[in-house]
């Protein structure tokens, strides 16, 4: 608030905050007082005192009894100075006058000297001037009366006298007025000094009463107030902004809740406080009213006395007189009874004014009794009005008395709430100073602070100037960023183009050189196969089981090489038979050497070779061992389709293969799906529809494979369902063929390259002589049809051998249906079992040079086909047959298996072996291999 505004319009401005009003007053407490501004505000503020009313500061509601102090004694000091500003005019008017007239007494001065000398009777025009002069300084009592008093009064009859006397006169008159006028500035100079004495007296007071104790009380107070109001606004500001952090906020709280609280109580106390005053004036009127009322009965009771004492003076005037009369009237009768004749007359006289007499006695009566009975109806007025009187006395003792109550109560609700705001007070004290130590420790820790980061920022201040030196770098940097951005996004495009363009034609050039190298590759491993022979022949021996050393022909007949690991010795019946094949596995031989051997043909159908393994052998001699196993040491099936998974996870990035397995067996020449749902379903063999010459079997159930664990899954189902067809498994199983079908297809995403291989695991019914086993019935039946497929097989051999132009894959089930892994590029193997014990000699002998006889055979294409299928890498699968399938199934023809000489019976062969293979040692017959006993 400034000055101009509390000047402008005061009660306002003290309405919104008179405590800032009363500090912008002090400050120009000289212009306030001057036009009675500060009254006028003052009584604005006692207006907006009241308890309760929110525009009332707190500092003004705590001292109110000072400030209503305050506030009469301004109000004096504001009618004193205006009393005296009245008197200020006032005599500032008179000095006026004074001076005016004394101007003008000069200025007549000055005429009656110029016109003495004619005198023009200035004595009247003296007169005038005196009188008024008279008129004007009467009013303040000054001097002049008693000037005037002074003058000749027989002035006017000196004109008669002579000039002498006339001159003298006007020359005493002018001493006197000279004397006169020089009074009148005397007196003049009197007035200004004591207007001067009094002003310097009000400036006295006005600085005294500027300086009061109870003003300064108040100054002292009202500072005191506007700093505890400020501390308390920080104090609340710094509370409010550190509430999450100090630990007695909690505690400020409730204090502040508990001073609400109180400052509620305090406003309903003191509305009742205003009640109850209400309540006090009021009876209060109703017993001045009373007062009024017993004040008029009392002055009328004092009339009715005086009526009733002036009744009372002329009833006695009035018994006076008669009583005077009548006793004169006595007297004069007693004299006249002295008198006789004068006394009747006397007595008459008498007797007529004794009747008039009475007449007026009793007028006088009447009058009496009226009056007493007016005196006794105002008797009764009166005992009512003493009786009202008494009443309104009394409820005015009662009022009184009520009153006395009521203020007790206020006083005592006074001091109450005097006591609970000086609590409030000292609660609010104490909060303050806690608030104000907390405020000040905090203060003193933020200046701590304050100075650490002054400290920090002036040696943050160079940091701060290479950063922005840096910013700014960094800001061109950005501006231009887009630009550089841009421009090497465009060359990183022209590079990576350049480069993928390098790359493109590089990766062209490896794939190229890829596949010529796995063309190479490939031509090299058929090569090798060639060179090995399409059809390898092998030989195991397995050892004489624990059982089998008791027995009488339980010796071993079988001997090797210990130089040459593909020749055999058999002695049969003293004579020693020499067997030469691919390799010969000794008794000692492992599974894991044995699948060794074999593994690259494995991998040969990945690459999209048809392989057909067999497992050749009479009954007993470990066909089954080799092929599936023991859980404990597995054989080549397992290992073959581990092999596989092993061989595909390396190819993964470039090639994706898909694994399926089916398990069928042939069984009298009857194929059976061993993964199917039933088991005793007989299969067929059919040629595709589509023309391209494949063969497929409806129905046969085909499983993917992927892990060991699936390879199990399979061979476990194939051998329950193998197991649920026949009464007892091991005869079974020596009596069928199991073949388990592995199909590689494989896919090239890169090159688009398919490949598809098939590999053939086939566990072959036992070979053993009919007429030693001494079959008869099924059993012969059975023996007949194992006879059959073996020569099918041996006659399919020999046909691709002697390169017919006719095989007959169809003579059987098992060759036709081995047919696409028997031709072509196909790779065949064949692990001839042999027992070493003396007892099976002749069925190994059978065996071995059964073996033999298929060593000697050449499988593969003609030579136009066999390049076709090396160059083509696309299509020319190596399964593609060659030779005529539709060939109607022949009946079954013993192979002529011609015998050596001493040796017992020997594989003899129309064709040479080639020259890489070394020869027999037996005589190798020319006619046709026939297995037979
Ligand atoms: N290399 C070997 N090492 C140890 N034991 C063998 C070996 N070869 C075969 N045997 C054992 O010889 C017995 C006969 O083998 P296996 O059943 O494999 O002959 P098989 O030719 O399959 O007979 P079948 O034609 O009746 O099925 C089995 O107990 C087998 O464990």
């Amino acid at each position: 608030m400034t000055l101009k505004d509390a000047w402008m319009d005061p009660a306002k401005q003290v309405k919104e905050d008179p405590c800032t009003w009363i500090m912008c007053m002090r400050g120009g407490r000289e212009h306030s007082r001057s036009s009675g501004v500060v009254c006028l505000a003052l009584r604005s503020c006692t207006v907006h005192e009241r308890p309760g009313t929110s525009a009332t500061p707190p500092a003004c509601r705590s001292s109110g009894t000072k400030t209503s102090h305050w506030m009469t004694l301004q109000e004096r000091v504001c009618e004193f100075q205006a009393r005296l500003r009245s008197e200020d005019a006032t005599k500032r008017l008179l000095l006026q006058r004074l001076q005016t007239h004394d101007h003008q007494l000069n200025q007549d001065i000055h005429q009656n000297e110029e016109h003495s000398s004619i005198n023009q009777e200035p004595q009247e025009q003296l007169r005038l001037q005196d009188s008024q002069l008279n008129q004007a300084v009467s009013p303040t009592g000054v001097r002049s009366s008693s000037v005037l008093t002074q003058r000749p009064v027989d002035f006017p009859s000196a004109v008669h006298v002579s000039k002498v006397h006339s001159q003298e006169q006007l020359q005493k008159d002018e001493g006197e007025q000279l004397t006169l006028i020089t009074g009148l500035r005397t007196q003049v100079k009197e007035l200004e000094e004591k207007l001067v004495d009094q002003t310097q007296e009000v400036e006295r007071l006005r600085s005294e009463l500027g300086a009061t104790d109870l003003e300064k009380q108040l100054e002292v107070l009202e500072s005191e107030n506007q700093q505890l109001k400020q501390e308390l606004r920080a104090s609340q500001t710094q509370t409010t902004c550190s509430t999450g952090h100090c630990p007695h906020s909690q505690d400020v709280e409730a204090l502040r809740g508990e001073l609400c609280r109180k400052d509620e109580e305090c406003r309903e106390r003191e509305r009742r406080l205003a009640a109850l005053e209400q309540q006090v004036q009021e009876r209060t009127g109703a017993v001045v009213q009373l007062q009024q009322q017993l004040e008029e009965a009392a002055q009328r009771r004092q009339e009715l006395q005086q009526q009733l004492e002036e009744a009372s003076c002329l009833r006695s005037q009035s018994e006076e007189q008669l009583t005077s009369r009548l006793r004169d009237a006595e007297e004069a009768l007693s004299r006249q009874a002295a008198l006789t004749p004068q006394v009747k007359y006397v007595t008459k006289t008498v007797e007529v004014e004794s009747a008039q007499c009475k007449q007026a006695l009793m007028e006088a009566q009447g009058r009496n009794q009226a009056l007493q009975e007016q005196l006794s109806v105002q008797r009764q007025l009166l005992r009512e009005l003493e009786q009202q009187l008494h009443e309104s006395q009394r409820s005015s003792s009662q009022l009184r008395q009520q009153i006395l109550v009521y203020e007790g109560e206020m006083e005592r609700a006074q001091g109450q709430l005097e006591a609970e705001m000086q609590s409030l007070e000292e609660e609010k004290n104490r909060v303050i100073e806690e608030a104000f130590i907390r405020a000040e420790s905090e203060m003193k820790a933020v200046h701590e602070n304050l100075a650490g980061v002054r400290m920090n920022l002036l040696t943050l201040q160079p940091a701060l100037r290479t950063l922005t030196c840096d910013y700014n770098c960094l800001k061109r940097q950005v501006q231009d960023f887009p630009y550089m951005l841009e421009k090497a996004i465009t060359e990183a495009k022209q590079e990576i183009c350049q480069v993928i363009g390098e790359v493109s034609s590089a990766n062209q050039e490896l794939l190229r050189k890829y596949k010529r190298e796995m063309n190479l590759r490939k031509k090299c491993h058929n090569e090798l196969v060639r060179l090995k022979g399409n059809i390898r022949v092998l030989c195991r021996v397995r050892p004489v089981c624990a059982g089998e050393t008791d027995a009488a022909d339980a010796k071993n007949i079988v001997t090797f090489d210990p130089d040459d690991d593909a020749v055999l010795y058999l002695s049969n019946k003293g004579k020693l038979m020499t067997f030469e094949l691919d390799k010969v596995f000794p008794t000692q031989a492992t599974q894991g050497e044995v699948f060794q051997e074999v593994q690259s043909l494995v991998t040969s159908c990945i690459d999209g070779f048809n392989v057909c393994i067999f497992a050749y052998g009479q009954t007993g001699s470990g066909k089954t061992y080799t092929m599936e196993g023991v859980p404990e040491d597995r054989g080549i099936n397992q290992r073959a389709l581990r092999l596989l998974f092993s061989e595909v996870l390396e190819k993964k990035p470039d090639w994706d293969y898909k694994i399926t397995v089916s398990m069928v067996e042939i069984y009298n020449e009857t194929l059976r799906n061993l993964l199917g749902d039933n088991p005793n379903e007989k299969l067929d063999i059919k040629m595709c529809p589509d023309g391209s010459g494949q063969l497929y079997v409806p129905g046969l159930t085909e499983f993917t494979v992927e892990s060991v664990e699936d390879i199990n899954k399979v061979f476990d189902l194939g051998h329950m369902n193998r197991a649920t067809a026949c009464t007892n498994l091991n005869e079974h199983s020596s009596r069928s063929h199991a073949l388990l079908i592995v199909t590689v297809a494989g896919f090239n995403s890169s090159t688009g390259h398919r490949t598809s291989g098939k590999l053939n695991l086939v566990d072959l019914a036992g070979s053993e002589r009919i007429a030693k086993s001494g079959a008869e019935g099924s059993r012969l039946r059975e023996a007949q049809c194992i006879n059959k497929s073996l020569s099918a097989l041996g006659d399919v051999i020999n046909a691709l051998r002697s390169k017919h132009s006719h095989v007959p894959f169809r003579n059987s089930r098992l060759t036709y249906l081995l047919q696409d892994s028997l031709s072509g590029d196909s790779k065949t193997l064949m692990m001839v079992q042999v027992s070493p014990l003396e007892s099976n000699v002749s069925e190994s002998v059978c065996s071995l040079k059964f073996a033999q006889r298929v060593r000697s055979v050449e499988i593969g294409p003609s030579s136009s086909s066999r390049r076709q299928a090396e160059t083509s890498s696309t299509s020319s699968s190596p399964t593609h047959d060659s030779v005529e399938l539709d060939s109607p199934p022949v009946t079954p023809v013993p192979l002529p298996i011609s015998r050596a000489s001493s040796a017992g019976s020997t594989l003899s062969s129309n064709s040479k072996t080639p020259t890489t293979r070394r020869r027999s040692h037996s005589q190798l017959s020319t006619g046709r291999m026939k297995l037979t006993a």
